[in-house]
């Protein structure tokens, strides 16, 4: 079958464009990115060489498939010469080549976030500024959007607009903290995210003769997601292209969700006026989701006053409405939600991998992790604490880090006296103050105390000299040993490695093990390179670990699992079954984006994206009261559930006004005892108006004892066969509900009431 048979007519036609600009602003699931992937393979086929693309995408999961799917149209493995991935870990490359330009050690050190607000902080503190008026994360943000807009230190303190909104802000001296905090950066020869795209600029800019090597070798340039680059982003791609102007870009304006990383939807609209003869191509046809899923999230966006008008539609099934569950905690919804996972998994025959939970914030994971691991269902969190944000493996990395650049600072810092080797704070503090006194880094000064003297006690300068000489033998491997084998030896002979084993603990047996880990994917790593006859450097990994985005983080053995991520990692993806939890006031929509009608806009395609990445079935839940910031809080229902069309929704277990004095029967949830009075449910429950009445159960199941009528989660029954158990979950209405019950004896069961004798005992 000839592969553009897998196309409907205006994916065809755009896929079959190859010369000259081109943009397509398409809806949800209607085959943006399937045009972006199968475009790459026409240009392939059509003798475009592989190595003069550059496709740009969200994350580099999405490109490896991409170019597995290349690879399955075209035949051979000529993907692999692309280049393809996300634009930091691109042009990160791109800047490792070239970074003697512009004074940065080509193995220059990636600065984290932590690492940058870390950085950040002290020099708050060096400054004498207040910590609480100058809070990292702040100042964080605002050098953040200066790089993203291009803006450096000196045009930063120039610009009379700025600096003027800083001192409204009470935050005058945020332009010295920036100058400083460059300064630092580059003399640690390290460049934190934004400074990729910043870096890379200044690059091209800068030094005509390497963008002009870039414009030559990329012909073809293709961008995933077009709706939510940055203006820096925007200017590379727009200077890449500039000669051959073979470009081509996909997004959905209505998908537009990072405005807050400096996104800027207008670059749509510049893309009309930098190539003003562009081809524009519209897709209407959803493939991914139910015709019910497709009308309601038009229902939501339709909304939005600020869109590109699109009419999507699809010929899949009509399906499910979108199911709303409401739960009284946080705990509760956690079960509610994994019950259900458990439920579909058995009557569908679904796979764990089918599944996903979406956040608006990380924090939301807790009460899903928890009642996952319960019922033992594999799951995997994206984003949030990482393998790689852990202690031990950010011990050991710090290592790695100054093996490739001793200059490093903030690694430097953290394991100078890691393991313990009797280098006291009040040694450090002189180190540092002198650093910066001479004007060097604090590499320079501990690997060269002759040349800069430090009034501190001889042993600790000498503890200190022999850390920078361990150091420099690590470096004088880095160019010449593969990656494993340097990694191995940094893990034993910096001490971590024995540090760990000596602690019997569970703690640091887990950490002991996950050391194991990280050397075993370094391991991976390095066979893989081997595989491509490259020997890959220690320095190389350390790319590839740092740029990995939330969604990239997966192993072999996570990939038949639930996944729980926050929405804005889970653009581009799609899963069978999607459940949106904690739609609630101030969560979702956040607190934060209530001022103005742009930032509610935004929270609502947020919305958009979370409902449309449904293939089958859509579950929203929220909660009466929700644990935040170590508080119970009292939480009404989203203004988002309201603005789906109620045809296209269920509402399931509307138990208003049947609360009744058995509400939180006592073995329920720890958290009644946190929250004394806490019986008023359903007060939150304001806009909400349930589409069909449900009776909790029918009156007719009652058996012996104690009837089932009104049955709730968290009520002790018994069956006859199974024992006592403990109702875990309830689904469905009428005659057709089933309530999951956790029985200590044989397990958890899900039963059909009407079948099922159940009695309520106390
Ligand atoms: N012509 C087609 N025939 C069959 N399946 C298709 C077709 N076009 C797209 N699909 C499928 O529909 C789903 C959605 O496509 P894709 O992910 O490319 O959409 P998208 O527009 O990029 O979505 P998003 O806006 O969420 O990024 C995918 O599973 C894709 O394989
Ligand atoms: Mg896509």
């Amino acid at each position: 079958m000839d592969y553009l048979d897998g196309l409907n007519e205006s994916q065809r036609k755009a896929v079959e464009h190859i010369d000259g600009p081109m943009m397509v602003i398409a809806g949800a699931g209607s085959g943006k990115t399937r045009v972006l992937t199968y475009r790459i393979a026409h240009l392939l086929r059509n003798g475009v060489d592989a190595f003069s693309i550059l496709a740009l995408t969200f994350t580099n999961k999405a490109a490896k498939e991409m170019k597995e799917r290349i690879n399955s149209i075209v035949g051979g493995n000529e993907s692999m010469n692309i280049t393809m991935g996300t634009f930091h870990s691109v042009f990160a490359r791109i800047l490792r080549y070239n970074s003697d330009k512009l004074g940065y050690p080509s193995n220059f050190t990636i600065y984290d976030t932590q690492d940058s607000r870390s950085l950040i902080k002290a020099i708050v503190k060096e400054f004498g500024l207040d910590d609480k008026v100058y809070k990292p994360n702040a100042v964080q943000g605002r050098i953040s959007s200066a790089k993203n807009n291009l803006i450096s230190p000196a045009a930063y303190e120039a610009n009379v607009e700025i600096v003027s909104e800083d001192r409204m802000s009470r935050k005058p001296e945020i332009f010295r903290i920036y100058k400083e905090y460059a300064k630092r950066c580059f003399q640690a020869g390290a460049m934190d995210f934004d400074d990729l795209l910043y870096q890379t600029n200044v690059l091209l800019r800068d030094f005509p003769e390497v963008l002009h090597f870039y414009q030559q070798k990329f012909k073809y340039v293709l961008v995933d997601e077009y709706q939510d680059t940055n203006y820096s982003q925007y200017l590379i791609v727009k200077k890449l292209a500039a000669v051959y102007e073979n470009i081509c870009v996909v997004g959905d304006d209505a998908q537009s969700i990072y405005s807050f990383r400096g996104a800027n939807i207008e670059n749509i609209l510049n893309f009309k006026k930098d190539y003003p003869d562009f081809d524009m191509f519209k897709l209407e046809q959803n493939y991914r989701s139910t015709s019910n899923i497709v009308k309601a999230a038009n229902s939501i966006i339709k909304r939005n006053k600020d869109q590109i008008q699109k009419d999507v539609w699809t010929s899949n099934n009509e399906g499910g409405k979108i199911n709303i569950i409401r739960c009284l905690t946080d705990n509760e919804e956690g079960r509610v939600i994994t019950n259900r996972i458990f439920d579909i998994k058995q009557n569908e025959g679904a796979d764990y991998k089918d599944f996903a939970i979406l956040y608006r914030t990380n924090a939301q994971s807790r009460s899903f992790e928890e009642s996952l691991r319960k019922l033992n269902l594999p799951y995997k969190i994206y984003g949030g604490l990482s393998f790689y944000q852990r202690k031990e493996i950010k011990d050991l990395i710090a290592y790695f880090r100054l093996a490739a650049n001793p200059k490093d600072e903030e690694a430097l810092k953290r394991v100078i006296n890691y393991p313990k080797r009797g280098i006291g704070k009040t040694s450090m503090d002189s180190v540092i103050l002198a650093a910066r006194q001479y004007d060097v880094s604090i590499w320079d000064v501990i690997s060269d105390f002759h040349r800069y003297p430090v009034s501190i006690g001889a042993g600790a300068r000498n503890k200190m000299a022999q850390f920078a000489l361990k150091i420099q033998s690590y470096a004088a491997q880095m160019d010449t040993s593969p990656a494993y084998d340097l990694a191995n030896n940094v893990a034993q002979s910096s001490g971590i490695l024995k540090d760990l084993y000596d602690d019997k603990s569970p703690e640091g047996v887990t950490r002991y093990e996950n050391i194991q880990e990280l050397l075993a994917g370094i391991k991976e790593f390095s066979v893989q390179q081997e595989e491509k006859d490259e020997m890959g450097t220690l320095s190389d990994f350390l790319i590839d670990v740092a740029l990995l985005t939330d969604a990239d983080k997966e192993t072999e053995e996570d990939k038949n699992t639930i996944t729980l991520m926050t929405i804005h990692a889970s653009k581009g993806l799609e899963f069978p079954h999607v459940f949106i939890v904690g739609l609630e006031e101030n969560l979702f929509p956040s607190q934060l984006s209530l001022t103005s009608r742009t930032e509610l806009e935004e929270e609502r395609r947020l919305f958009y994206v979370a409902v449309t990445r449904a293939e089958k079935t859509c579950t929203l839940s929220y909660v009466v009261s929700r644990y935040r910031w170590g508080q119970l809080v009292t939480a009404e229902p989203s203004r988002f559930i309201d603005e789906v069309d109620k045809s296209y929704v269920n509402i399931e277990n509307d138990t208003r006004g049947r609360s009744g004095g058995r509400s939180l029967s006592g073995y329920q949830r720890p958290s009644e005892e946190r929250t004394k009075g806490f019986g008023q449910m359903g007060t939150g429950n304001r806009n909400l108006r349930p589409v069909k009445e449900t009776s909790s159960v029918s009156s007719k199941s009652k058996t012996g004892g104690g009837t089932t009528e009104n049955l709730k989660v968290g009520f002790n029954v018994e069956h006859a066969r199974f024992g006592k158990g403990k109702v875990t979950a309830l689904v469905g209405a009428g005659s057709d509900q089933k309530a999951t019950v956790f029985f200590p004896r044989v397990g958890q069961k899900t039963l059909i009431l009407k079948f099922a004798k159940l009695t309520v005992v106390e």
